[in-house]
């Protein structure tokens, strides 16, 4: 699998020349309708013997557009990366979301990024927005493809819970400390990388912008390499601590939350 990161305006020379089938979106925290989007643009790839890839963005767009000077990620690039390539994509586009690329017209990316790119089919959600002032839409993209160049399939909008699955949603479920309910829509449990420092209660330590849930006690996995034990995870505001039951080594871990541990909240650590 390749990853080929693009800059808007700097790519003179595109990166892919043969044709493909090309699924669009941010994908934070690749969730439930991101799969189906993901597993769908698969099959067409399959089905029309072309190579499977996705582009997506970085940093999010309201990082730019918005000027949100501390951003946070349900997966942060590396992470979300790893999840797009477990799907099978033979390549992933990540475009340097800059202001020029922000500022570039709904038909100038599809002639620079779509048609430029080679892609033969789109494959998008129901909502997928695109283009300065997000003006390019569904129908835009329809509309374009009429001409031939390729064809599109979107995505209907999968729900749970009468509920849009989305990264919105995601993103409020970690902060409120619900993390007992994000597998329901991310299909599995949220989890975040980083190290462990010091001995008994171990502080955890993580260079990567992933949202922190609300300062409380969780019950969690932590998963180091093949090994897997369980633990308590302590959230505060300004750093985390974690201990095992079994063995917890200082180091590089996976921690992930499955519920906020209520009864043991009360307990000094
Ligand atoms: C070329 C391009 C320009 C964009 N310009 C804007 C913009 O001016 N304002 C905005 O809010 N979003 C802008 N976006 C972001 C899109 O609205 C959208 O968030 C992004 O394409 C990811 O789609 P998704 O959120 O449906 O996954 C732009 C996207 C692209 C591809
Ligand atoms: N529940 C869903 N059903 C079908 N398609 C979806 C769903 N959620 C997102 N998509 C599609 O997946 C791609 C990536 O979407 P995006 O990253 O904006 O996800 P999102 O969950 O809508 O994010 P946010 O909540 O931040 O707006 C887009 O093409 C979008 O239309």
């Amino acid at each position: 699998m390749d990853i080929e990161y693009m800059t808007h305006s700097l790519d003179a020379v595109f990166k892919m020349n043969e044709p493909h089938v090309m699924a669009l979106g941010f994908f934070d925290g690749v969730h439930l309708g991101h799969q189906s989007l993901l597993q769908q643009a698969k099959c067409i790839a399959k089905e029309m013997g072309l190579k499977f890839t996705v582009m997506t963005f970085d940093p999010h767009p309201d990082e730019i557009i918005k000027r949100e000077t501390d951003r946070r990620y349900i997966t942060p690039l590396e992470s979300k990366l790893e999840r797009i390539s477990a799907f099978g994509a033979d390549k992933i586009f990540v475009m340097n979301f800059n202001l020029p690329f922000a500022s570039l017209p709904a038909d100038d990316f599809i002639k620079n990024y779509i048609v430029g790119l080679h892609a033969k089919h789109v494959v998008v959600g129901f909502d997928f927005s695109f283009g300065y002032k997000a003006q390019g839409d569904v129908d835009y993209l329809r509309q374009y493809s009429n001409g031939g160049l390729f064809e599109v399939t979107v995505i209907s909008k999968k729900t749970r819970n009468h509920q849009k699955i989305s990264s919105t949603l995601i993103r409020k479920l970690i902060r409120d400390g619900d993390v007992h309910l994000i597998p329901n829509y991310l299909g599995k449990p949220y989890e975040i990388r980083g190290c462990l420092e010091g001995t008994l209660m171990k502080a955890f330590h993580t260079d990567r912008k992933y949202i922190m849930p609300k300062p409380g006690l969780y019950q969690v996995e932590i998963l180091l390499g093949t090994k897997r034990t369980m633990g308590l995870f302590r959230c505060r505001v300004e750093s985390c601590q974690l201990s095992g039951y079994g063995w917890v080594s200082p180091g590089e871990i996976t921690v992930k939350f499955l519920y906020q541990s209520g009864l043991i909240r009360t307990a000094t650590v």
